[in-house]
């Protein structure tokens, strides 16, 4: 007999219909010789409903105001906040509590006994801390007696109930664990229960080369690596949450992506510890983990830079295709916006045996740059782990490490699995020996991308996303010396904004830009923080960007075949499409765009890649369109 988690999203219980549908599923698979949890999320879009109650009751003049995003109340409320994440958590709680009762009722109706749970009576305890709960650990002796008595256990996901801050034991507080977390939910229960296999139910046949509803003839993936699936959900990917993925890939549970429409197998999320759960994972700490798995060295690079390059559709696609002609295999690329804002700089980094060929095909292009700098002496040091992004403390911590050795970070580069900095090759053996120092964890040789067992004549890329809720911040004239990003994103941290995609960019020699994308619900927390900061460090204007969209390609193949970024911006160049910003990292390239244009770039670089399939995707049992 299994033990299977099954997750419905709020598509796959919108309604009565679905609910039956949902309870039929369940009902096979008990009749399977299954033993079934399920985790259920609220009705449709009742949990955005709900929110707008709260906006309405909080601001009578802002009734029209129809947000979904809970951080928005901050403009308009003011009551005290912590006192409002309170009670919208107690509210929240209440869309998945409906749908827990509703499908218990509805199996028992056709004689399966079920039994109905919310997050605080399972005892899914989470850190004390409203609307963005992490889980710290599941009580499983409560499900697992139920499920001996042969019952289903339908648990209300994305909430829980507050731990004690020093027993750990549960409070009375309600908590919930933030927008999308049922998938959360769900994967941190079936690791809990060490259950055979966690199956996230929603409303597309599983995990396509991108969103249907915008590119309706996506292809289906059988399978994708969680490294892969962690880049692909933390840019924009919402059909995996990628806090999901991390405890799936920290506790080696097994996890398909399924649609609750149709009966095909989905795809298939592949942990790399599948089958053997880490020993030194504690199941007390399901999102409180050891989350930087090491730090490494590269100390064979060259950096180049392009100092105020003209800003228009092409440069960037005309420079990096030159240098895929002739085999250079470049590692970072990072394109930041500049003041004044018709220009660009572009910085790469490229092994030190081709720095002499790059530079000659650099300087031979003549892109109209004021400036080409070429630093022979380079070393990046990254640390490699998981969930990065969404712990908005890790690159800001490693950031401090480096200032606290005196040492100056010239490019920045973050994606969800991994945080580069790149320093003058004298620091390189010093800033690892702090940041190892300041994370606790090993030296690591080589960086442990499970690639899926690619073959050559796979595409590339597995996956392309688009984020249209990121906004852009820019600081100017941030002076050039240690300790500086330190600064700014450790406060930034403090006010828990995840920021992405970090850009630094050298204007002249004794001043930086440094540019980044926040969600867009945090962008005036994020702003009115980083005016203070400016202030402290010295810097110079702030500058926001809310109408940008963030274009994203994903796949372990990249780091085998080169030239894969010059195909993404020809694609753009193509359709007439400028990049306003550029980050890479091992297994990602993403572009920031104007969000007019975001669905048509989308649309070009997925075919670009060559990603569709041969048939329209069915969303909620109907073609996407
Ligand atoms: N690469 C992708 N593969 C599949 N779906 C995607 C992808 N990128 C975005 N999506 C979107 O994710 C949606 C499913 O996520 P979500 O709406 O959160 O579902 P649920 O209600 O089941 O939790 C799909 O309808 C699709 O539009
Ligand atoms: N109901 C919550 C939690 C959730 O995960 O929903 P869904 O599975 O429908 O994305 C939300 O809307 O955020």
């Amino acid at each position: 007999m299994s033990l299977i988690v099954q997750k419905y999203g709020g598509s796959s219980v919108a309604d009565p219909e679905r609910i039956k549908a949902v309870r039929d599923r369940i009902k096979q698979t008990v009749d399977a010789g299954n033993q079934v949890v399920v985790v259920v999320s609220a009705m449709g879009k009742s949990t955005d409903n709900l929110i707008k109650l709260a906006n309405a009751v909080t601001t009578p003049s802002k009734l029209e105001n129809n947000s979904a995003d809970p951080s928005d109340r901050s403009e308009h409320i003011s009551a005290d906040r912590d006192a409002l994440d309170r009670e919208m958590d107690v509210l929240l709680a209440t869309g998945e509590q409906v749908t827990i009762a509703l499908l218990s009722m509805a199996l028992q109706s056709i004689g399966q006994p079920a039994i109905a749970l919310t997050g605080a009576q399972v005892r899914v305890v989470t850190e004390p801390c409203h609307t963005r709960a992490r889980i710290l650990y599941v009580e499983t002796d409560g499900v697992q007696e139920y499920l001996s008595q042969g019952k289903v256990v339908i648990i209300a996901g994305f909430q829980g109930v507050a731990g004690d801050l020093t027993t750990g034991q549960p409070t009375r507080e309600i908590t919930t664990l933030g927008r999308g977390g049922s998938d959360t939910s769900a994967v941190a229960i079936a690791a809990a229960l060490n259950a055979d296999l966690c199956e996230i139910y929603t409303d597309v046949p599983g995990i396509l080369t991108t969103d249907p509803r915008i590119v309706p003839n996506a292809k289906l993936l059988d399978e994708i690596t969680c490294d892969e699936m962690l880049e692909l959900a933390s840019l924009g990917a919402k059909v995996l949450h990628p806090r999901a993925v991390e405890i799936a890939r920290n506790f080696g549970v097994k996890l398909a992506v399924r649609s609750s429409w149709v009966d095909d197998p989905g795809t298939l999320v592949k942990s790399p510890y599948l089958g053997h759960l880490s020993e030194h994972q504690n199941r007390m700490a399901l999102e409180v983990n050891r989350f930087v798995d090491g730090v490494s060295v590269d100390l064979d690079q060259v950096k180049i830079a392009l100092l105020q390059v003209p800003d228009r559709p092409g440069i960037a696609a005309q420079l990096f295709h030159s240098l895929a002609l002739q085999n250079i295999n470049v590692d970072l690329i990072i394109q930041a916006v500049q003041d004044p804002s018709d220009v660009n700089d572009i910085a790469f980094t490229v092994p030190q045996r081709e720095f002499e060929l790059a530079e000659l095909v650099t300087r031979g292009l003549e892109l109209g740059a004021k400036a080409v700098i070429v630093d022979s002496h380079v070393a990046k040091v990254s640390i490699i782990g998981a969930g990065m992004i969404g712990r908005p403390g890790v690159a800001a911590q490693m950031f401090t490490a480096l200032a606290n050795a005196g040492i100056n970070i010239q490019m920045i580069s973050t994606s969800e699995i991994k945080v580069s900095c790149v320093v003058a090759a004298a620091d390189g053996d010093a800033a690892v020996a702090a940041i190892a120092e300041a994370f606790q964890v090993p030296v690591m040789s080589y960086l442990p991308i499970d690639d899926g067992d690619r073959t050559a004549d796979q595409s590339p890329v597995r996956g392309v996303a688009l984020d249209q809720n990121r906004a852009r911040l820019a600081i100017r004239q941030v002076p050039d010396r240690p300790g500086v990003a330190a600064q700014i994103f450790e406060y930034l941290a403090q006010q828990n904004v995840s920021v992405d995609m970090i850009v630094q960019s050298q204007s002249d020699r004794d001043v930086n830009e440094i540019a980044f994308t926040v969600p867009i619900g945090d962008l005036q927390k994020a702003e009115a923080s980083l005016k203070q900061v400016a202030e402290t460090i010295g810097g110079g204007d702030v500058v926001s960007d809310d109408a940008i969209a963030k274009v994203s390609i994903v796949g372990t193949g990249m780091i085998k075949q080169g030239g894969v970024a010059a195909r993404m911006f020809n694609a753009l160049a193509s359709s007439g499409i400028n990049i306003e910003m550029i980050a890479t990292s091992e297994i990602k390239v993403s572009c920031v765009v104007r969000q007019s244009n975001a669905e048509t770039a989308l649309r070009a670089i997925h075919q670009e890649f060559d990603l569709a399939g041969d048939q329209t995707i069915l969303v909620a049992g109907k073609p996407a369109s």
